[in-house]
This record gives C-alpha cells, sequence and structure tokens, in this order.
C-alpha cells in the first residue's frame, strides 16, 4: 500500500525566499511573525483564542525546526520542539517567477513555471481599453466598475451598491496575475457572472494572465455585502504534464480537494470534492483518504489561511485557523496505514502583519510523516519540485524532468 496525501495550506510561507529582495518582500515571514505576535500577546481576540501560538501536531512534525532552517539559523537541530518518529521536516524555494497560488502548486505538483505571466500594472485604469471594451461589447454589459489593483472586500464594500444599481460588474487585479470580476448573486446572476469569466478567460489569453476568477458575493448594503463560496477560478491548463498528469495516465486517481481542480484547470483531477471553509475542506480531505487505494494521492488546498486572513491582514484570525487546523491532524494521522505519506506543506506566502494585501515571495514548509518512513531532516530544497518528485518515487512513478526526490532521505532503510 503506497498512497500520498498532500495538504497545501494557502499562503503558509515560513520565511522570506532567497529572491524576496526581488518582490520587496525581504523579512517577510508568515509563520514568524505570526508565532512572535501570539508570543508578546497581541495576537489575542476576545472568545477566540489567546496566548502562544499552540500548534503542537504540527511542531511535532518538525514545523518549529522547518521556520528555523527556513530563516538560515544554524541552530535549526537546536530547536527545542521534539519531532516525532518518522516525521520528516525542511523548507523549500520557489523558482517559479511569480508568487501566485497556481505557480505554486504547479511547482509543487513538479512543473515550475519559468515563464513570466502577464500582469496588469498599478494605474487607473488598469485593464487596456481595447480589453475593456472588447469584454463589454462581447458580454453586452454597460460598462464595468473598479479597474484597478484593489483588494476583494475593499472592492466590493465600494462598489457593491453601484454595482447592484448599474448592472456594471466590479473588475479589479492584484500582483497576481489576475482579472478578477465580484458580481452580486441573485442581482447580476452566479451562472451569468461564471459566463462572464469564460468570455474574459478567452480575452486575456492573448495577454497571458494566469488566472479569471468570479467573486460572487451577497448582502444589498455596503455593510451587509458577503463574498460566497462560489467563487469560481479559470486557470489556464499547465503547459506540460504536472505529476497530477503522470499519475491519472497511469491510472491511478488523483481526488483534489477544494480549488486543487480548478487551479490545474481540471487536468489529470480524476474527481473534484469542494467545500466552504477549512473544516469542511478537512472532512472532505479525510473522506478522500478513506476513498483513496494503492498509488492514489489525495492533493487538498486550505484557503481560508490565505483568503480570510492573509489577505486580509488578521494576525489573530490566521493564527486561529492554524490552532484549528492542528487540532483536526490527530484524524489525519489515524488513518496513515504502512507505505503511506502525509505531507504538509504551502504555495507561497501572505504575512499578516506584511504591508498591502498581497503574496509575500516565502519559503515554503515541507513537513510531514508516514507509518513505514524514517523520517529526519530534508534541509532547504531549492524548489517546490522535489515534493512533487518526492510523491512520484514514493508512488513509483519513474522520475519527472524538473526537481529532484529526497524520498531516499527519509524512507526507512531496506
Ligand atoms: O483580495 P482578494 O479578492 O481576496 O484577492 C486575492 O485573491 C487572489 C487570488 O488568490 C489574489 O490575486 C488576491 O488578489
Ligand atoms: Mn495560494
Ligand atoms: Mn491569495
Amino acid at each position: 500500500m503506497a498512497r500520498a496525501f498532500v495538504f497545501v495550506l494557502d499562503s503558509f510561507g515560513i520565511g522570506a525566499a532567497a529572491d524576496a529582495a526581488r518582490f520587496g518582500d525581504e523579512g517577510s515571514n508568515t509563520f514568524g511573525h505570526i508565532a512572535a505576535a501570539c508570543a508578546a500577546g497581541q495576537a489575542d481576540r476576545e472568545g477566540v483564542r489567546a496566548g502562544p501560538l499552540n500548534v503542537p501536531n504540527m511542531a511535532a512534525l518538525g514545523l518549529a525546526k522547518a521556520a528555523a532552517l527556513a530563516v538560515g539559523d544554524i541552530s535549526a537541530n537546536a530547536a527545542p520542539a521534539a519531532v516525532a518518529q518518522n516525521a520528516f521536516y525542511g523548507a523549500a524555494d520557489e523558482i517559479s517567477s511569480g508568487k501566485d497560488t497556481p505557480s505554486g502548486h504547479w511547482e509543487i505538483a513538479a512543473f515550475p513555471v519559468r515563464f513570466d505571466w502577464g500582469y496588469f500594472p498599478e494605474t487607473t485604469p488598469t485593464f487596456p481599453a481595447s480589453l475593456t471594451s472588447a469584454i463589454v461589447a462581447e458580454a453586452g454589459l454597460p460598462g464595468i466598475l473598479g479597474d484597478r489593483h484593489a483588494s476583494g472586500t475593499e472592492i466590493i464594500a465600494e462598489f457593491g451598491e453601484e454595482h447592484i444599481r448599474t448592472g456594471k460588474p466590479i473588475c479589479y487585479t492584484s500582483a497576481d496575475s489576475v482579472f478578477q470580476i465580484a458580481a452580486h448573486e441573485t442581482h447580476f446572476g452566479l451562472e451569468r457572472l461564471y459566463e462572464l469569466c469564460g468570455i474574459v478567460r478567452r480575452l486575456v489569453d492573448p495577454l497571458n494572465i494566469g488566472r479569471v476568477i468570479a467573486r460572487p458575493f451577497i448582502g444589498e448594503t455596503q455593510q451587509t455585502f458577503e463574498r460566497t463560496a462560489n467563487r469560481r477560478d479559470f486557470a489556464v491548463p499547465p503547459p506540460e504534464p504536472t505529476l497530477l498528469d503522470r499519475l491519472t495516465a497511469r491510472g491511478n486517481r488523483v481526488i483534489g480537494i477544494g480549488k486543487i481542480g480548478d487551479i490545474f484547470a481540471h487536468r489529470g483531477v480524476s474527481e473534484t470534492r469542494k467545500a466552504a471553509g477549512n473544516m469542511a475542506l478537512f472532512d472532505a480531505a479525510l473522506s478522500g483518504m478513506d476513498d483513496a487505494r494503492d498509488g492514489d494521492m489525495v492533493f487538498a488546498n486550505f484557503i481560508d489561511f490565505d483568503t480570510l486572513f492573509g489577505h486580509r491582514r488578521d494576525v489573530a484570525g490566521y493564527a486561529e485557523a492554524l490552532e484549528a487546523f492542528d487540532r483536526r491532524l490527530p484524524e489525519a494521522f489515524s488513518r496513515l496505514r504502512r507505505g503511506d505519506i502525509l505531507l504538509l506543506t504551502a504555495d507561497h506566502g501572505c504575512d499578516p502583519s506584511w504591508k498591502g494585501t498581497d503574496h509575500t515571495r516565502e519559503r515554503i514548509p515541507i513537513i510531514g510523516t508516514g507509518p513505514g518512513l524514517r523520517g529526519g531532516e530534508i534541509g532547504v530544497r531549492s524548489t517546490f519540485a522535489d515534493i512533487g518528485e518526492t510523491i512520484a518515487e514514493h508512488l513509483g512513478l519513474a522520475p519527472g524532468r524538473h526537481g529532484t526526490s529526497f524520498y531516499k532521505a527519509i524512507a526507512a532503510d531496506a
């Protein structure tokens, strides 16, 4: 029995990447700054959480040691937290050119994105006039609102009422290669929003934009607007086969939890299980573990860390989400059989104490366990693709073109 379970804590970086300066992110550290704020009593929230960050299960997998490695602290091995038998831990730098979600996930799945995505400039309007007029004409719209870089929740508060009044969708972007469209689920219509995103997807293809994202919301006033779980990402398909394609081509199943299917444009994903919120996503991931057979992979994305707390720069909220996630981990551990591997990682950072509202270029944690593994330290890997190649070797696939497996370093001696 060899099965692989990869859980992505979306945006859970553990220290600035080697090339963070290129992104203006030198010194960012999602985990480190959350842990420091908690320790200083600055992340207490009445009735929600208080005190030092309490993530004992991830600590037992070596999270603190991975974090020490990621920030170049050579006393990593002297880090106090005891690491469980079979646990492996380390960190990785990203070699993809962007710090966005598709780049991070594709690189984890052993396909780094070495080309440059298209981006929209930090001007108002941000979208080229020719693009906007094509969208307006093809979709039969009275115009668009927004048309600039923005935080999704803030721009809905600003333009939501005007959107309801005029029927103009709210279009915005970020430091990522995205064209995001916020529209009201009933006044504008959810299906109509998805159709509009399909039109825009086609129109932004020549601009090399990674994703068009539908951002539906409900509520009638600035105070009551709320985004719903009906978000949908329209990503371009990875230009090369990923680990997921290699597995499904062999006849194995890849069960994608949450937005994994969307991120891979549904290629190499046998089945998608969506759910709203990290706890329901965890339930879905456990159901995937229950159903996975020999040679299968469960690939889960836990989006709340990023969307609800990282981008919103909510340190206490992020801390509480980590603690809630950590409390569920024993349920995953108890499902592991001999031959299985469970690996926790992230796709980029989104330091909630950082300036702005964008992602941060960070190293990611690689921590995990498996009943048949020896475990140990795997160092700071030069690419996330080492994760994909390790899973490939674990599941008996031939090596791919990118990344180096660390499987032999953590596998039990033959
Ligand atoms: O501010 P919101 O709408 O959450 O958007 C964020 O989510 C997008 C996709 O992950 C990022 O590009 C960032 O803009
Ligand atoms: Mn992400
Ligand atoms: Mn994000």
